[in-house]
């Protein structure tokens, strides 16, 4: 066998060349003459054989099942020995490629050295008869008298490899198509079937456009073996001899066009998951770097134009700032002149004016206009100032007119202020007055409250002596004194209780002038109802003969324990006159005469002072009362003034000053009424009548 190249050196055969594809090659085979060929005189001189070396078998076996399709194509004339090229001998050295490829590759997977690694081997074998496809699997057919038949054996070996040191796992299908193919006898047919539109479609050298595979079931099969991702080697086998030149001929010409078909092919490896990620993320990172280069390069590109452009802008501005400056410098230029010539203008006006010999105030006209502006603006300004003089003269006569009035408001308040200050004064004399007789009243209260104290402590002792007497001699008690036994009462002794009969009275003309006369003549209404004394001016009690109560001089009745003595005669040769010595009202107590003091005296002595603290606290009371009549009159006098005055505010010191006598008024009476409970609550006691019903308030 020997490739097919070409036609040079005048015969079939011709020397390999670079230029053919290394995917899909040709080769000539020409079997041995025949026994009968030889017989007769087919054969030729240049007729040579050339057998296939092992290392050709292998690279058409796709480099030792490296993951490429492979394609063994057998095609000529029948008798020509493409089954005994394909299938050849089962055993030995006449083995055909068949047998041989299965050899090849169970030879490879037992030599693998990698124990991972798992391999898949498939097998098929179809025969296509008149554009039948007839599964063949199990034995192969071999009709060597049928025409127009075609068989295919597909031997597919799928392996898997896994590489751990590298973590690879490469999945690799390698397909062995095996085929033989048997042209029509007739050219014309043959050249449709065999060659067909594919072959002829495959080999234009034009643009390679449309296929057309699906003409034959043949060329279906064949679509990967011609022009497609495999690996192809056609066999075309030719007989020696003379009578099969055409049917040579036609092979050659054939093979020496498919010679030209161009297969792609490539390793059929499917990578796992995580290597198409892999593949994927150095992909991305790739492109990645791309983007971030040609982005960096954009980003250099863009700052640069935004440089150039604001120098264009910059240099924009310079002129504009240089133009605009020389229209400044024009213009000024020009005011300038305009300037110079205004000047000049008006110097011109000036010398024409000073020309006419007298300066313009010297012109009569113009003077008598001075004159009338100027009279006129005098009376417009005169006229201004009498509108403004009378203004001022109506506000100063209202003004004067307010204040006159106000001064006899004044005047009137301050005449009411100084006569509710003598009226004060006066209020303030009588209080002090009233306070004054209300001092000499306490002052007779308290001396009658001392003269009852010594009374008592002297009575009391008599009575002691009197029991001392009666304990000492009893006999004697019988021939005792009445009175002086009714004077002791239960303190004298008596047995059985009996009251002593009265024998002896007070001793006539042993009496007291009791009388007091203060200032004034408020004692006067106590006298009325009592018994009447020397001086029938002032209040007085008088016992009489058989009573055995006395009456002050309010009508309150005093027992004086069974006393039956008659008249209580006041005496003046031994009374003891006491005098005030506050220089308030005189008055006269009682004189004890005798050491045998009765009752009658403790009783009158109790009634007196009674009957003193009784007026007391009348006089008290009408003190009081008129005192705040008095300052209420005041308090709405000084207010109703006020109010007429028309200036509440100015009463506000006087009233303040009544507000705080009356307070010193209350204060006063409160003391007053305080020490007088006070001074008499001992006496009260004392006397046995501090429970009673005539307790002073
Ligand atoms: N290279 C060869 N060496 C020896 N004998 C051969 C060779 N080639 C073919 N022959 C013999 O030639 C005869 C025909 O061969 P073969 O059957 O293989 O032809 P074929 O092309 O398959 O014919 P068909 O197309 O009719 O099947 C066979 O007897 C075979 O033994």
């Amino acid at each position: 066998m020997a490739s097919l190249q070409g036609d040079n050196n005048g015969g079939l055969f011709a020397p390999e060349s670079s230029t053919s594809s290394e995917n899909f090659k040709v080769v000539v085979r020409i079997r041995p003459p025949l026994p009968r060929e030889l017989r007769g005189s087919g054969l030729r001189a240049y007729q040579v054989s050339t057998a296939v070396e092992p290392g050709e078998r292998n690279v058409i076996l796709s480099e030792n099942l490296s993951g490429y399709n492979a394609a063994i194509i057998a095609y000529g004339q029948t008798g020509t020995g493409k089954t005994h090229t394909m299938e050849g001998a089962m055993e030995g050295p006449e083995r055909g490629i068949i047998p041989r490829t299965v050899e090849d590759i169970f030879t490879y997977i037992v030599n693998d050295p990698e124990p991972t690694s798992k391999y898949l081997v498939r097998s098929s074998y179809l025969q296509i008869y008149n554009e039948a496809v007839l599964n063949q699997q199990g034995g192969l057919v071999a009709d060597a008298g049928a025409i127009y038949n075609t068989y295919r054996f597909t031997f597919d070996c799928v392996y898997d490899q896994h590489c751990p040191q590298e973590r690879i796992y490469r999945q690799s299908a390698q397909q062995v198509v095996l085929s033989i193919l048997q042209p029509h006898r007739e050219p014309q047919l043959l050249a449709r079937v065999a060659e067909g539109n594919v072959i002829a479609a495959l080999t234009d050298r034009r643009e390679r456009s449309h296929i057309p595979y699906r003409d034959s079931k043949l060329t279906r099969l064949l679509e990967d073996s011609l022009g497609g991702n495999c690996r192809t080697t056609m066999i075309a086998t030719i007989a020696p001899s003379l009578e099969a030149f055409q049917e040579s001929l036609s092979t050659l010409k054939f093979a020496n066009r498919a010679k030209n078909i161009q297969n792609e092919a490539h390793v059929n490896e499917d990578a796992d998951q995580r290597t198409l990620l892999r593949k994927y993320e150095r992909e991305l990172r790739r492109l990645r770097d791309e983007l971030a280069r040609r982005s960096r390069n954009v980003v250099d590109k863009r700052a640069l134009l935004v440089a150039e452009e604001q120098a264009k802008r910059a240099e924009a501005d310079k002129l504009a700032a240089l133009t605009a400056l020389q229209e400044r410098s024009r213009e000024f230029l020009r005011e300038k002149e305009e300037k110079r010539a205004l000047e000049l203008k008006i110097q011109a006006m000036q010398s024409q004016l000073l020309s006419g010999g007298s300066a313009l105030h010297e012109v009569p006209a113009f003077k008598a206009i001075l004159q009338r502006e100027h009279n006129r603006l005098r009376e417009q300004y005169e006229a201004k100032l009498r509108a403004i003089e009378a203004e001022r003269q109506d506000a100063e006569g209202s003004a004067s007119a307010e204040v006159g009035r106000y001064k006899q408001l004044l005047l009137k308040q301050r005449d009411i202020m100084i006569a509710l200050t003598a009226r004060l004064n006066e209020r303030d004399e009588q209080i002090m007055s009233l306070q004054e007789e209300l001092d000499a009243y306490d002052r007779y209260q308290r001396q009658l409250e001392d003269q009852l104290d010594g009374k008592t402590t002297e009575l009391i002792s008599l009575r002691k002596a009197a029991v001392e007497h009666a304990s000492a001699s009893p006999a004697h008690m019988s021939s005792f004194d009445p009175a002086l036994q009714t004077a002791l009462g239960d303190w004298g002794g008596s047995s059985g209780g009996q009251p002593a009969p009265p024998q002896q009275r007070s001793r006539p003309g042993a009496a007291a002038d009791y009388s007091w006369a203060p200032s004034g003549s408020r004692g006067g209404a106590a006298s009325e109802g009592g018994l009447a004394g020397p001086s029938s001016s002032l209040p007085a009690l008088r016992f009489q003969p058989g009573l055995s109560v006395v009456y002050s001089a309010d009508g309150t009745a005093v027992d004086l324990q069974g006393l039956d003595s008659g008249d209580v005669t006041p005496v003046a040769s031994h009374s003891s006159r006491h005098q005030s010595s506050g220089g308030g009202a005189p008055y006269r107590l009682y004189d004890i005469e005798t050491s045998m003091a009765s009752q009658a005296e403790m009783a009158e002595l109790r009634a007196a002072a009674l009957t003193s603290a009784k007026e007391r606290s009348a006089l008290q009371q009408i003190l009081d009362s008129k005192v705040r009549v008095m300052l209420a009159e005041c308090i709405a006098e000084v207010s109703s003034s006020a109010s007429a005055s028309g200036d509440p505010s100015a009463a506000a010191p006087l009233v303040g000053r009544l507000s705080a006598l009356e307070q010193l008024v209350m204060r006063v009476s409160e003391a007053i009424g305080t020490s007088l409970a006070a001074a008499a609550s001992p006496c009260l006691l004392c006397l046995g009548l501090a429970s009673g019903p005539e307790a002073p308030p």
